[in-house]
């Protein structure tokens, strides 16, 4: 296995997050679209997308490069009609996710398996169909129920739920997480609202009350290396001691809470890729925008070994905190 290129600042690069298109069927109120704005727009494929060949070309130079897994996102990854072949062709030496709103997951969950996706996560902010309606903007929630049946059918359990916590879901947490605790091959992942890149502020929540909370019923603890992020396991104590934390009983819930936490960016090993080929440093920033040019082997190569060379911390390194504990751009990258 080849060694991982690694940054300035010591992160290894392991991950790449590939956005394959920035088309979606949903138009959720929060959505940062992997930090490229809009979702809306014409659903059909687009000229700029990059082409099946580019992405399985992209997928061989970071996996020379000993990068081992790779998550499929977008906008909505499955609205590519290729994504079977793009995952056939995905090399062996990766492990591949994708991350979906799960609208079409039923017919093809099965398809998705058989071409080598090891795991998925579907986006689910509620069980409530009036409020999930209201933050997706769409009415398909039976079907994205449908779709996680179909994604654990399949075979792909644990099959991670993605919940966005702010204003208009913070009511439901309980719910959904007593929803994984209660169901075999469910797990939850808790987001903390970005509003870096989607404005409304108003919107956040104070994560921490909900780490408070999982603290105090979790059965077990448990820190994740990327992005040191914490894993609450909750639900019947018995089951703490069963050997696999996705024992009948016992829910794993993530939090993923990276707004102003330097601890999770000094942990950070991945790097992006938008769905018109040009590599990222990280989520928040699009100052840093790479072309792979024509995307040949080469041209690839020399952007990624760019890319992570340029690669920055966003909090604790890009913005820094001032004397009263607000965050700025440190001046070494204005205009960078
Ligand atoms: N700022 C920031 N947010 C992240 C990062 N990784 C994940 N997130 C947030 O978490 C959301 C969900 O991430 P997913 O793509 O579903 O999965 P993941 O948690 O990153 O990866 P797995 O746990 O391996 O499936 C992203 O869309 C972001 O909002 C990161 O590196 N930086
Ligand atoms: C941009 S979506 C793309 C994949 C797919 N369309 C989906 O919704 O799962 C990836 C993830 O980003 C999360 N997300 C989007 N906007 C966010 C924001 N402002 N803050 C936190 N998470 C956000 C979504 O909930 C989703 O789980
Ligand atoms: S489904 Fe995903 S990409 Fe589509 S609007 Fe919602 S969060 Fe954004
Ligand atoms: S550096 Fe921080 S904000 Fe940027 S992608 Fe990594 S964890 Fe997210």
């Amino acid at each position: 296995m080849p060694t991982p290129l690694v940054d300035d600042f010591g992160r290894e690069v392991t991950g790449v997050r590939v956005s394959l298109t920035d088309r979606c069927n949903f138009d959720c109120v929060y959505c940062h679209n992997e930090g490229l704005g809009d979702t809306r727009g014409p659903m059909d494929p687009q000229d700029d997308e990059m082409s099946t060949d580019d992405v399985v070309r992209f997928l061989e130079v970071a996996a020379d490069f000993g990068v081992d897994a790779v998550k499929f996102t977008g906008g909505e990854p499955m609205l590519r009609d290729d994504l079977e072949e793009i995952i056939r062709r995905t090399p062996d030496s990766m492990e591949t996710s994708m991350t979906t709103n799960g609208t079409f997951l039923p017919g093809r969950a099965e398809d998705l398996v058989d071409a080598g996706l090891d795991r998925v996560n579907v986006s689910q902010d509620a069980l409530d169909p009036e409020a999930f309606a209201e933050i997706t903007k769409s009415g398909a929630y039976e079907q994205v129920l449908e779709g996680v049946r179909c994604a654990v059918d399949a075979g792909l359990a644990p099959v991670k739920l993605n919940m966005v916590v702010f204003e208009h879901t913070a009511g439901y947490v309980e719910g959904m997480v007593e929803h994984v605790a209660e169901n075999d091959g469910l797990q939850l992942q808790l987001i903390e609202y970005m509003p870096e890149l989607t404005g409304r502020p108003e919107w956040n929540i104070d994560i921490q009350r909900v780490h408070d909370w999982l603290s105090e019923i979790a059965v077990r603890v448990e820190h994740r290396e990327m992005h040191d992020r914490k894993r609450y396991y909750v639900g019947d104590a018995d089951a703490a001691s069963a050997a696999s934390p996705d024992a009948a009983g016992l829910g794993m819930v993530e939090i993923v809470d990276p707004v102003e936490n330097d601890d999770f960016c000094a942990n950070c090993g991945r790097v992006r890729v938008t769905h018109e080929g040009y590599l990222k440093g990280c989520l928040n920033r699009n100052d840093d925008l790479k072309s792979m040019g024509e995307m040949t082997t080469p041209e690839i190569r020399e952007a990624f070994r760019e890319v992570v060379s340029d690669r920055v911390p966003y909090y604790g390194e890009y913005l820094v905190e001032n004397d009263r504990g607000e965050w700025e751009i440190n001046e070494e990258y204005i205009g960078a």
